[in-house]
């Protein structure tokens, strides 16, 4: 059985580049390794719904919280029998993003925190009702809201198709999000969390000798 490993952090954190980078490391260890990116813009019917409403599209549903976590969450759903086969056939499985996204944003366009209701309801739904797969450690990639900001904006530049959304172009959601993760790592909010510094340069040998020793922890849930 693979272990489930999650990177979470703000819009531009760095997170798609963190994941190369464990990659990298778990490959040159001979490890094998398999990558997913939630929302699954290019596979999943209620991701493309995301990402058309997060630019204005079908009416006032990008502004129900409850609607638009939904749509993730059912993309999410949509993976689980893929990510149970993956665990089975990898030592690895990275997501880039998963539930606790659901968890962090949404309480934040609430403005609650991470003891709120909201993330209670996330919990009720994709993992007592979905049943999705435990991770065995979550990472919060945690960058300060103004350098995160500095990023999504140099990607905007700098790839085509990466203008940002609605979400991204929040500054005040960007900041709220942070502290809920925050909270939500501080808690072990589902599963293990470490917060890992993505300003400093990161020490990636060190963070897979982290990843190893969950590898030899015994398997819950
Ligand atoms: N440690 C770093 N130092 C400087 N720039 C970085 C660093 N990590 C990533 N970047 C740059 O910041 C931008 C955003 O990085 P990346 O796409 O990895 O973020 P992300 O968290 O996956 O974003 P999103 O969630 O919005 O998809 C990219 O242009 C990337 O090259
Ligand atoms: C998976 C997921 C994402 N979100 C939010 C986070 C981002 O602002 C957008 C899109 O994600 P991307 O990484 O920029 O492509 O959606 C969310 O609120 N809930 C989720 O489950």
């Amino acid at each position: 059985m693979g272990r489930l490993i999650v990177i979470e952090g703000l819009d531009g954190a760095g997170k798609r580049t963190l994941a190369d980078g464990i990659l990298a490391e778990l490959r040159r260890r001979g490890r094998s390794a398999t990558r997913t990116a939630f929302p699954r813009y290019a596979e999943d019917v209620h991701a493309e719904l995301v990402a058309e409403a997060l630019r204005g599209g079908h009416g006032d549903l990008g502004s129900s919280v409850h609607g638009m976590a939904v749509l993730y969450a059912l993309d999410r759903r949509g993976a689980a029998d893929e990510l149970r086969a993956a665990l089975d056939a990898h030592d690895v499985v990275l997501l880039d993003r998963y539930v606790a996204s659901n968890a962090a944003y949404g309480a934040a366009r609430l403005h609650q925190d991470a003891t709120g209701r909201f993330v209670r309801w996330v919990a009720e739904l994709e993992i007592e009702r979905f049943g999705l797969p435990r991770p065995d450690r979550q990472l919060l990639l945690r960058v300060p809201t103004e350098v995160a900001a500095e990023r999504a904006r140099h990607r905007e530049r700098t790839e085509a198709d990466r203008a940002r959304d609605s979400f991204e172009s929040d500054d005040g959601l960007q900041r709220r999000c942070g502290e809920v993760y925050a909270q939500l790592a501080a808690a072990d909010w589902w599963s293990p969390w470490t917060v890992v510094d993505g300003v400093a340069d990161v020490d990636f040998g060190a963070l897979v000798d982290l990843l190893d020793s969950d590898r030899d922890a015994p398997h819950v849930g």
